[in-house]
């Protein structure tokens, strides 16, 4: 059964679909009817257009929505550097300050500490990511943690790409121009680039982790022989209804995440003026207890992909910038098969969180919720060494994984480059992640007795091939 337990009730409406035309009024007639510009807007509002690509995208990628609002997003001051000790967050850039550790380790971080004296803006930290916002090319990789609101009268935005929001501890009550979110354990959140708004903690401080798509939108994956449903359903995804203030008195700050960089300009009326709008470009939410999992029931264990809930692909089809995979609750009942994930080394990147729970391939501890680890491009990995001993010996009947538990995966065909924060400065780096995992493999084969080694020779049976095991 899909079911979230949530805490927090529901407090807002939304409007259902994934890359829908919506449209929504927050006072009725406030949109025009049959034209986009018309020469005087209803009630007095301006009409202000916001590309989520560019003008001339072709129409299936083409995303943009139009705001009626009380005054347009233009009327601020100047925007001024408002440096922090937390914002420099392009290292791919030739400007930078720092650069990427590229580095074929297999690295593991304890849980990440909640910081309860910064809002969100404040609360970003760069671990690791790839390529260079100002060429709006890869990803970026973050860690929040945050115990204040942000100001009532502030806003945030980042022109360098879309967050997608993973929410691992407490609540985030976002109010953006489009209107207002709520998302709760276990929820996401895509915010996509531009859009302004201003996150408040109802249930207290709060921790997880962002991608942020320098490139391109987030689709939902091909279903290709899954057929027309299931995995992240297009109804599921919720945008928010318009909401709009009417305040044009007070100073507002807005800020600017622009080139990795924080900028902040003041203006004296709220940015959460917007009374109408309508699009395809807004912010979302998904509960990941509505994904519909599909797997394995015959025997063998397919590749993490079929739990692929976004994904943004690459200019080649397939090979992805950025996976958003998840491990949900699930029965495993293959027969005849190890069933945890098998050995591997991926020429894409993989970098774990874990929202809650233990996460099936890594039972010996050391994979906390809040922690991370990150497998890069050919780093070897799979699981450690308890859970395969546990694995080969298991009675194999039908067993549930995950029942309380929810793993996730960023997986990049890009190699992921770690910051200093992440590597150093964080101070959450295992030391002993490959002792406590791959070194106690011990060797198990046994050479056959009395068998010819034949080393690449043929011995005479080539083409003569066995039955297929039969289990039941
Ligand atoms: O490495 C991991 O734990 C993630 C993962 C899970 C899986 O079932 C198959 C491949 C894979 O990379
Ligand atoms: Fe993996």
């Amino acid at each position: 059964m899909p079911v979230t337990d949530f805490k927090l009730p529901e407090k807002y409406q939304y409007l259902n679909g994934f890359n829908s035309y919506h449209e929504s009024e927050a006072i009725p007639g406030a949109l025009p009817v049959g034209q986009i510009n018309p020469q005087k807007c209803a009630y007095g509002l301006y009409n202000e257009k916001l590309s989520g690509t560019a003008f001339t995208a072709p129409r299936h990628e083409n995303q943009q929505t139009w705001l009626h609002r009380i005054l347009p997003a233009s009327a601020h001051e100047p925007f001024e550097p408002r440096e922090t000790a937390t914002f420099d967050t392009n290292p791919g850039s030739i400007h930078g300050t720092h650069k990427w550790h590229q580095i074929p380790n297999q690295l593991r971080w304890d849980p990440f500490d909640i910081d309860e004296s910064v809002d969100w803006v404040h609360s970003l930290r760069l671990v690791a990511g790839a390529g260079d916002p100002t060429v709006k090319s890869g990803l970026g990789i973050f860690i929040f943690s945050a115990g204040k609101d942000m100001d009532p009268h502030s806003a945030f935005y980042s022109a360098d790409g879309d967050f997608l929001i993973v929410l691992q501890h407490g609540a985030l009550d976002i109010q953006t121009e489009l209107g207002k979110i709520l998302v709760r354990p276990n929820e996401i959140c895509v915010i996509p680039r531009g859009i302004r708004y201003r996150v408040s903690l109802p249930d207290g401080p709060v921790r997880g982790y962002i991608l942020e798509l320098y490139q391109g939108h987030f689709t939902l994956p091909e279903l290709g022989p899954i057929g027309s449903h299931c995995l992240a359903n297009t109804r599921d995804f919720q945008a928010p209804i318009a909401a709009f203030d009417e305040d044009t008195s007070n100073t507002y700050t807005l800020f600017a995440k622009f080139a990795g960089h924080l900028f902040a300009a003041q203006q004296t009326h709220t940015p959460f003026d917007v009374v109408a709008w309508h699009g395809n470009y807004y912010p979302y939410k998904y509960d990941l207890a509505r994904f519909a999992t599909i797997g394995s029931i015959a025997f063998d264990h397919p590749d993490p992909s079929i739990f692929t809930v976004l994904t943004a692909q690459s200019d080649h089809p397939g090979t992805a910038i950025a996976d958003f995979v998840i491990f949900p609750p699930r029965w495993l009942v293959q027969e005849g098969t190890f069933r945890p994930p098998w050995y591997h080394r991926n020429t894409m990147s993989e970098f774990m969180g874990l929202i809650h729970g233990e996460y099936d391939a890594k039972t010996g501890g050391g994979f906390q919720p809040a922690g991370a680890s990150l497998h890069n491009v050919m780093s070897a990995h799979g699981p450690d060494a308890g859970t395969h001993a546990k694995a080969s010996e298991a009675e194999l009947k039908p067993m549930k994984v995950g029942e309380k538990s929810m793993a996730f995966m960023f997986e990049s065909a890009l190699m992921v480059g770690v910051t200093e924060w992440g590597l150093t400065k964080c101070a959450k780096v295992q030391k002993g992640y490959n002792a406590e995992s791959w070194v106690p493999l011990k060797p198990r084969f046994k050479r056959p007795e009395g068998t010819q080694v034949m080393n690449g020779s043929a011995n005479g049976k080539l083409g003569d091939k066995s039955q297929a095991p039969h289990w039941t």
